[in-house]
């Protein structure tokens, strides 16, 4: 479990943020990062990470950001499975709309029907809660990827 690549799903910035600070924590403790902020299959497919870490919020009624939608529309057609690949999914919400984190629920259904193993219960981040994602995140990401240092 070395190389990581992050696919991000954002509208306004803010899990752009916490991937970029994710990506620092995870390089710190000696894995491979790659940000997809932009993302493509075929790029990631290239990559072949050992981890598909999915950091998303969510938009309109309970939807995939505009940003990510055709990687996550492009995965759905081609199905390319990740049967030896570990997925993990942190997601940014508000539970005052209906479909809290409903970007992030989509993600780990289809990552889990492509047959990827997933690395724990999904993270789900309430904007209700913290303005701060990244003080639940990181130590989240801590706790599942060891330092190999
Ligand atoms: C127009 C709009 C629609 C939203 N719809 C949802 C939703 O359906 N479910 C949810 O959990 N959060 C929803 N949110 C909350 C965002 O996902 C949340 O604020 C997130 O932290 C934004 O992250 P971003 O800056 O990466 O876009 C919505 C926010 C806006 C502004």
């Amino acid at each position: 479990m070395n190389r990581i690549a992050i696919i991000v799903g954002t509208v306004y910035g803010g899990a752009e943020y916490l991937a970029e600070q994710a990506a620092k924590l995870l390089t710190a403790r000696g894995y491979q990062c790659t940000l997809h902020l932009d993302p493509k299959l075929g790029a990631v497919l290239a990559e072949d990470p050992d981890v598909w870490l999915v950091i998303s919020s969510t938009t309109g009624q309970g939807d995939i950001p505009d940003n990510a939608l055709p990687f996550f529309i492009d995965a759905r057609d081609r199905f390319p499975l990740l049967t030896d690949k570990i997925i993990a999914v942190i997601g940014l919400g508000d539970s005052s709309y209906e479909n809290f984190c409903g970007a992030g629920k989509q993600f780990y259904e289809l990552l889990q029907e492509l047959q990827g193993k997933p690395l724990a219960e999904p993270l789900w981040i309430d904007a209700c809660e913290t303005l701060e994602p990244e003080t639940i995140a990181l130590p989240w990401l801590e706790a599942h990827f060891p330092s190999k240092g």
